[in-house]
């Protein structure tokens, strides 16, 4: 018997979809809230998600627009864009009753003022208990209830792992963790080095290159993460090398698939968030105040600024000095 019954899943694109069916799977008593009142009132009655077509919504889940009943919730899910997840705890705020825990399931860092996702939750809800949840794990797969593992790190042990109670189900299977900045790392900067493995892929520069680069990635994931107090068994866990191997590796990723249309020359795909194009810039910036080299994510923010060509970015790594694989 877990502690937390019902669960709001804020954001109902995608992956707040796919959340919602995991946690009506594991058998809570879910709300999915939308911004639009008419996008809601549509899943309310096809129970079918364009954002996440063929995968009918259980019939029990309830879809709203309606902030104040989602937030009677015992847990909520935020599963907006990095971006905008800062402007929608600020109103669920507001209608908290209580300190509830509130999950960042986005992968990003927040333009202008580099923050991780569980720093804005604490901002915009002091009363909160911030927690993440990330890991190779595609809407898709969940919401058809493939097995899928990922991790979910909270301040408190005792609460990431009542969480992961409420949460977990045979198929969906959460690791729990108290290295929030670890897992918060991983997710975003495997967002960013997927462009660049794409842009490898679609410029047909061979499987071994595509190793090469995901495993320099990591490299560069494991300098950063290292540098900002992450361990180093979350960053080569299911948040970080996990999730990089998924997103490299498959054009499922939407940011890999962003990667694999710049790489032949084609236009972006089209309404398909790729979050890692909005992290690259934020990412080398964070990098850069602390003197951390990252070539890669370098390569991606330079190419998606238009300050490089894919061919000279991809000379540039090319003729990098020579030096340890430390
Ligand atoms: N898709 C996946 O497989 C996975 C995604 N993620 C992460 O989840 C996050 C969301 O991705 P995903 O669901 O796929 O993206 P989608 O593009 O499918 O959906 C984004 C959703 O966020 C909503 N939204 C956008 N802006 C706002 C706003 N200002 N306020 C409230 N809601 C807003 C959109 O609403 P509307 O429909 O009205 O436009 C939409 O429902 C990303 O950070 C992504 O990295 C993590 C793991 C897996
Ligand atoms: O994060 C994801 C899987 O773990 C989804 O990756 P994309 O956002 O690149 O599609």
């Amino acid at each position: 018997m877990t502690a937390f019954q019902s669960v709001a899943v804020i954001g109902a694109g995608a992956w707040g979809t796919a959340l919602a069916t995991a946690a009506a799977r594991a058998g809570r008593n879910v709300t999915l809230w939308a911004r639009s009142a008419e996008h809601a009132a549509r899943i309310a009655s096809t129970r079918d998600n364009p954002r996440l077509p063929g995968v009918p919504l259980a019939p029990d889940i309830i879809v709203t627009n309606d902030l104040a009943l989602a937030a009677r919730a015992d847990i909520q899910l935020i599963a907006t864009p990095a971006q905008h997840l800062r402007g929608v705890v600020n109103m669920l705020a507001s209608h908290l009753a209580r300190p509830a825990p509130i999950v960042a399931c986005a992968k990003g860092i927040e333009h202008g003022t580099h923050k991780f996702m569980t720093d804005v939750i604490a901002e915009a809800a002091p009363s909160a208990q911030p927690a993440i949840l990330s890991g190779p794990s595609f809407a898709d797969d969940v919401a058809r209830g493939l097995p899928t593992a990922v991790t979910l790190a909270a301040g408190d042990e005792r609460l990431a792992s009542t969480l992961v109670q409420a949460l977990g189900s045979p198929t969906f299977r959460p690791y729990h963790s108290i290295d929030i900045r670890g897992v918060e790392i991983g997710g975003a900067a495997k967002n960013v080095l997927a462009i660049a493995v794409g842009i490898a892929v679609g410029r047909k520069l061979g499987a071994s290159a595509q190793a090469a680069l995901t495993t320099r990635g990591f490299a560069e994931l494991m300098r950063l993460g290292r540098a900002l107090g992450a361990r180093s068994e979350t960053l080569a866990g299911l948040s970080g090398l996990g999730d990089l191997i998924l997103t490299c590796a498959s054009p499922q990723s939407r940011n890999f698939a962003l990667g694999l249309a710049l790489g032949r020359g084609e236009p972006p795909p089209a309404g398909k968030l790729a979050e890692g194009e909005f992290t690259a810039p934020v990412l080398i910036e964070l990098a850069a105040s602390r003197d951390i080299e990252m070539p890669v994510s370098e390569a991606v923010a330079s190419i998606l600024s238009g300050r490089s060509t894919i061919d000279a970015a991809i000379s540039g790594l090319l003729t990098r000095p020579f030096k340890s694989e430390e």
